[in-house]
Formats: C-alpha cells, sequence, structure tokens
C-alpha cells in the first residue's frame, strides 16, 4: 500500500518536549493547541486551551459533563467544520502546521489522525469492506496483506480471519469497536483520537481495549476521553483536566495529576467533591 509515515505532505517540523517517556526516548510533541478557543453560536466550549500532546504516548482528557473534552477531539481533525455553528478561534499545530491553514485537506487529515467512536459504528458491510473502506476513501486500493496487518493491529484477525466476508454487524460490541480500530488504523495514522470508546462495552470487552490501547501506543499516539478516571490512571501516561467553561485547568503525567496535582479543583474533581 502506498500509505505510510513516509507521506508527510501535512508534516513539518517536529517540536522536542519534555523528558518523561515510556521507553527511555524524550518527548517529541506531535500535537499542539495554542490559544484554542471554540464557540457553538454565542456559546463558548473551550477557553484558551494551549498543550503539547506527547508522540507515542496515551493522552487522556477528563473532566465532567460539557467541559468540551469532545469538542476538543473534533478540534484535533477538523470535525468541528461539520457543525454548522461551531467556530475555532486560535491554532491547532499538527506536526509543525496549522490544521486550520487553508491549504490542509481535512480527509488527508483525518487519516493521518483517525478517530473512535464511543458506540461502535461499523458500516454494514463485511468485516474485510469496513477495513478497507478507510484506504478506498482516500483514493487506494488495499490489498489482503493490508487487512490483514489492520486486523492484527487490532488485535481481532484471530477472531474473524476466516469469516473476512461476514458482516461487520454480526460481531459482538467489543468485536465491533476492534473492527472500528481496525478501519482507524488501516491508512496508517499517526493520532487515533477516541471519544469513550469501552464506555458501551462489558467490563471484559472493556479490558480488551485498554489492553489494544497499550499495543498502539507502540506506534501510534492515543488521546482519549474517558469518564472513567480508574481507565485514565490505569492507561494514560499524560492526563489533561478540562473543567466547566472550557478551561484546560492542568496538564502532567497521570501519576501527578493522579497523586498531587496543582490546583485544588483538580483533587475535588478527582476524588468526586464535584463533577
Ligand atoms: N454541535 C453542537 N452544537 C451546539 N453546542 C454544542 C455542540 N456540541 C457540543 N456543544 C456544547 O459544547 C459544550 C461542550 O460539549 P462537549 O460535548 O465537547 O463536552 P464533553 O466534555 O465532551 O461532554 P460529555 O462528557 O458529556 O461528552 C457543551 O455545552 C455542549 O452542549
Amino acid at each position: 500500500m502506498s500509505t505510510g509515515k513516509t507521506d508527510d505532505s501535512l508534516i513539518m517540523t517536529e517540536v522536542q518536549t519534555g523528558e518523561s517517556d515510556r521507553d527511555g526516548r524524550p518527548d517529541r510533541t506531535v500535537i499542539e493547541t495554542r490559544d484554542l478557543d471554540v464557540y457553538y453560536g454565542e456559546d463558548q466550549a473551550l477557553r484558551d486551551v494551549s498543550i503539547e500532546i506527547p508522540e507515542e504516548k496515551v493522552t487522556a482528557l477528563i473532566g465532567p459533563s460539557g467541559c468540551g473534552k469532545s469538542t476538543f477531539l473534533r478540534c484535533i481533525n477538523r470535525m468541528n467544520d461539520q457543525v454548522d455553528v461551531c467556530r475555532v478561534d486560535g491554532d491547532v499545530i499538527f506536526k509543525g502546521k496549522n490544521v486550520y491553514d487553508d491549504d490542509v485537506d481535512p480527509v488527508a487529515l483525518r487519516r493521518k489522525v483517525g478517530q473512535v467512536f464511543q458506540k461502535p459504528n461499523p458500516f454494514p458491510k463485511s468485516i474485510r469492506d469496513n477495513v478497507t473502506y478507510g484506504l478506498e476513501v482516500q483514493g487506494q486500493s488495499a490489498t489482503d496483506e493490508d487487512v490483514e496487518r489492520a486486523l492484527r493491529g487490532a488485535a481481532l484477525w484471530d477472531e474473524v480471519n476466516d469469516q473476512l466476508d461476514s458482516s461487520g454487524l454480526d460481531l459482538s460490541g467489543g468485536q465491533q469497536q476492534r473492527l472500528c480500530i481496525a478501519r482507524a488504523i488501516a491508512p496508517d495514522p499517526e493520532v487515533i483520537l477516541m471519544d469513550e470508546p469501552t464506555s458501551a462495552l462489558d467490563p471484559v470487552a472493556a479490558s480488551k481495549i485498554e489492553d489494544l490501547i497499550d499495543a498502539l501506543v507502540e506506534e501510534y499516539t492515543v488521546i482519549i476521553v474517558t469518564h472513567n478516571m480508574q481507565q485514565a490512571a490505569r492507561i494514560s501516561d499524560k492526563t489533561a483536566v478540562f473543567l466547566t467553561g472550557g478551561e484546560l485547568v492542568e496538564f502532567d503525567d497521570t501519576a501527578t495529576i493522579f497523586e498531587n496535582p496543582d490546583d485544588s479543583r483538580v483533587e475535588d474533581y478527582i476524588t468526586g467533591k464535584f463533577g
């Protein structure tokens, strides 16, 4: 297949940031927002959000309902373009390039920044066609190897390799979500956005997705919205805490956020005093 991390049409310089990491390498910023304000009509959903998301790490976004977590995710791959009343001010820099620049093609952007949603949403098509869709929508043909690679990457191959022509809708909820992850990774993205990907699943299926996220981050950057504080603590390297009004209150290593946050509002939120 012709996709891959060598296609740098959207990619400019990379930015070095801090020091902590999974495997000894220094952090590199893959996405940076600067002074990001987002409005729906007159209502402001995000307020002056500046953050640097490290590459090949899991960053969790937590905070009470309505604080703008999903809005933030949708800014990164410009899904908010599809909301007429939505206005975005400020910069969203993906590997050095502002994704809101006029010369950025949102479809190409979404190949590099894939998304998985709360409710598994496979197409009413075969398992194979669900996986190849992400490539074909970009005008690329997909081989059997591409299908196998994506399904293996989503820890689903062993369960479905003898039924690739069956409907994706016949799979269990957890398998459907892993199929959606396979669809997202088929075009070989850099970043995978996940909006509460386990909240519609039973605990066993959710645990498989958590294990999968741990494996995916060897190759991809994962940004996950979750309401499940234990999940954020278990799977993420960094945690960003948003609070009502769309303010990013604190962003730090997950251990620091959960054990020793700077802001008392974060402690109150985490200990369940509000939100
Ligand atoms: N399409 C839309 N049109 C108008 N307002 C919207 C739209 N989407 C979100 N909002 C508003 O923007 C604010 C932030 O919503 P958002 O869904 O980003 O929050 P959230 O933190 O992800 O919430 P939740 O945890 O409940 O999913 C809310 O006040 C919400 O009502």
